[in-house]
């Protein structure tokens, strides 16, 4: 699966951690950045790899700053993204399944390593269940093209 990277600077360690356990898995990895510790703007990095989701270079995007918060609101501020800031697998899981969401949201100041991993996988590894989920998601689609609910 072709899967979109960003970060800001205060996640881009756990970047590279999620970024060298997806290539472990066999995913193709599109880091958009950032490169470097150095301090940076979060929204640059979530809306970047936010257009690679919705314009269908990658199925999925990962976004890590330290809370998993900004990352997640710039991300969503792309029409089409659904992002998701997850602390634990059961809601990564659920967001896939019921929110089918495009993006997963981690905070490198919040959650440790081997917890992100799991969050990652549980994210991977579940889909959207479609069925009465799917008119909810249409109904954000409305919201992101502008129309009332
Ligand atoms: O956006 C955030 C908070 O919701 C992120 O945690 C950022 O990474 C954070 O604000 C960066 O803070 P810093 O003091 O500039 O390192």
């Amino acid at each position: 699966m072709k899967i979109a990277l960003g970060a800001d600077h205060a996640g881009f360690t756990l970047k590279n951690a999620v970024k060298k356990h997806l290539d472990d898995l066999g995913h193709e990895v599109l880091d958009v950045g950032t490169d470097s510790p150095d301090r940076t703007d979060y929204p640059i990095w979530g809306s970047r790899a936010a257009r690679l989701v919705t314009g269908g270079e990658a199925e999925l995007g990962i976004v890590v700053c330290g809370s998993g918060i900004g990352i997640g609101i710039a991300a969503n501020k792309v029409p089409g993204a659904r992002c998701a800031t997850c602390t634990d697998p059961w809601s990564a899981h659920m967001t896939r399944r019921h929110n089918d969401a495009n993006m997963l949201a981690l905070g490198e100041r919040v959650t440790g390593e081997g917890l992100a991993m799991a969050i990652v996988d549980a994210f991977l590894e579940a889909s959207f269940d479609g069925g009465r989920h799917a008119g909810r998601v249409d109904q954000i689609t409305d919201l992101d093209e502008g129309r009332e609910l």
